[in-house]
């Protein structure tokens, strides 16, 4: 007879380890999990709306230890959630076990603005957690682990998590515009009376910040007659090119000023988008708007974590090309990407 008791088995049974799942369950990292966007975010990853509705995941939780009573609630709700696809938690303040074997981490941990404040006002808080980060990702994380950087500024905390990660490859570190690109479509929905789902292909570019370039040249709308040109149904070019463009720019703000916090469900949802269509690749004929390390595409400067049109296919985005740019938007992108040179010297100045 076995030596392990009837109540020692029943003790390590793992209620998360089914013998027929037909898909391994991806461990996935949720940094700043106690805060607004983190106790969004958990719950639409373990309902499938970031890695597909047949996929099981394990939750890596982090945040520091003062909000660890906090992080231990947010573990005790997603058990009483009883959600099918979550295989596991793991809920912790140690940044090794947090990023331990993780295949996909979101790096919201951080500091938020409050009113008034600019993006770039939190460099001198966030980007040191970022150079602490980079050292646990590249030491315990999945060697092909996918980053999407969420805290701001996240494309100058994306640059310091690539300088200091050094063993991930830069295409597997990204930061987050998608909350911008769904705005640009929000937007344009507004205008048109249109379902969004109708609308694609706007552009960001650029910084996630206030100098970023919302460009509806290149988007359509589905309509009755086949894809329209937004610019020829909107047929309003002053709106394309100032309030369009301001009201995406200026969005985080002034949710902030209503809510007195960031945007948290809508920052949870574009995450969710983000990393569904880079792992499950992009619609054909459609583009997204991914914060990537610049290849040189448009001028922009190589190593430049900056905004572009993306397709994704089989786990790899692609920069989209031959976008005709007029000088309205080179102008406007020049603009932002030297509001990222000046970022970089401030935080190369920190660090
Ligand atoms: N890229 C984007 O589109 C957006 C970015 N954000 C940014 O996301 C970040 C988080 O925003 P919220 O969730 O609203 O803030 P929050 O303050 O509610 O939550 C942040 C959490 O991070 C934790 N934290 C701080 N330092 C940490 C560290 N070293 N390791 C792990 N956790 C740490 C805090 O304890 C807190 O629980 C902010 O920087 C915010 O500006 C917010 C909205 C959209
Ligand atoms: O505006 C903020 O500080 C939060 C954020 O990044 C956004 O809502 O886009």
């Amino acid at each position: 007879m076995s030596s392990v008791s009837l109540l020692q088995r029943l003790v390590r049974w793992r209620p998360w380890v089914s013998r027929d799942d037909p898909k391994q369950a991806v461990k996935v990292l949720v940094t700043g999990a106690a805060g607004q966007i983190g106790y969004a975010i958990v719950a639409m990853i373990a309902r499938g709306q970031m890695l597909g509705p047949d996929q099981p995941v394990v939750l890596h939780m982090l945040d520091l230890p003062r909000a660890a009573d906090a992080l231990n609630g947010v573990r005790m709700e997603l058990i009483d959630a009883a959600l099918p696809l979550l295989r596991g938690v793991v809920a912790t303040s140690d940044e090794a076990e947090a990023f331990k074997g993780v295949n996909v981490a979101i790096l919201i941990g951080g500091w938020p603005r409050k009113e008034g404040m600019k993006r770039k006002d939190l460099i001198v808080k966030n980007v040191p957690i970022y150079k602490s980060q980079a050292s646990a990702l590249q030491q315990h994380a999945a060697p092909n682990c996918k980053v999407l950087v969420v805290a701001n500024p996240a494309n100058t905390n994306a640059l310091v998590l690539k300088e200091f990660a050094g063993g991930i490859p830069a295409k597997n570190i990204t930061c987050l515009t998608r909350l911008d690109h769904n705005r640009a479509l929000g937007q344009v929905a507004e205008k048109l009376n249109v379902p969004v789902g109708d609308v694609k292909n706007a552009i960001i570019w650029g910084n996630h910040s206030s100098t970023q370039f919302p460009d509806a040249s290149h988007a359509t709308v589905r309509t009755e007659l086949g894809e329209r040109p937004v610019k020829e149904l909107v047929a309003d070019e002053k709106w394309l090119r100032e309030e369009f463009v301001s009201t995406v720019q200026q969005r985080g703000a002034a949710v902030i000023k209503a809510r007195k916090l960031s945007s948290s469900l809508s920052a949870a949802s574009a995450a969710c988008d983000h990393i569904r269509d880079w792992v499950l690749g992009t619609p054909k004929g459609t583009w997204v708007s991914m914060g990537v390390c610049s290849d040189g595409s448009y001028g922009i400067p190589e190593g430049t974590f900056f905004s572009f049109p993306v397709t994704c296919d089989k786990g790899e985005w692609s920069i989209v090309q031959g976008l005709q740019i007029d000088d309205f938007a080179r102008s406007k992108m020049e603009a932002s990407a030297s509001e990222l040179k000046e970022e970089k010297a401030v935080a190369i100045n920190i660090l």
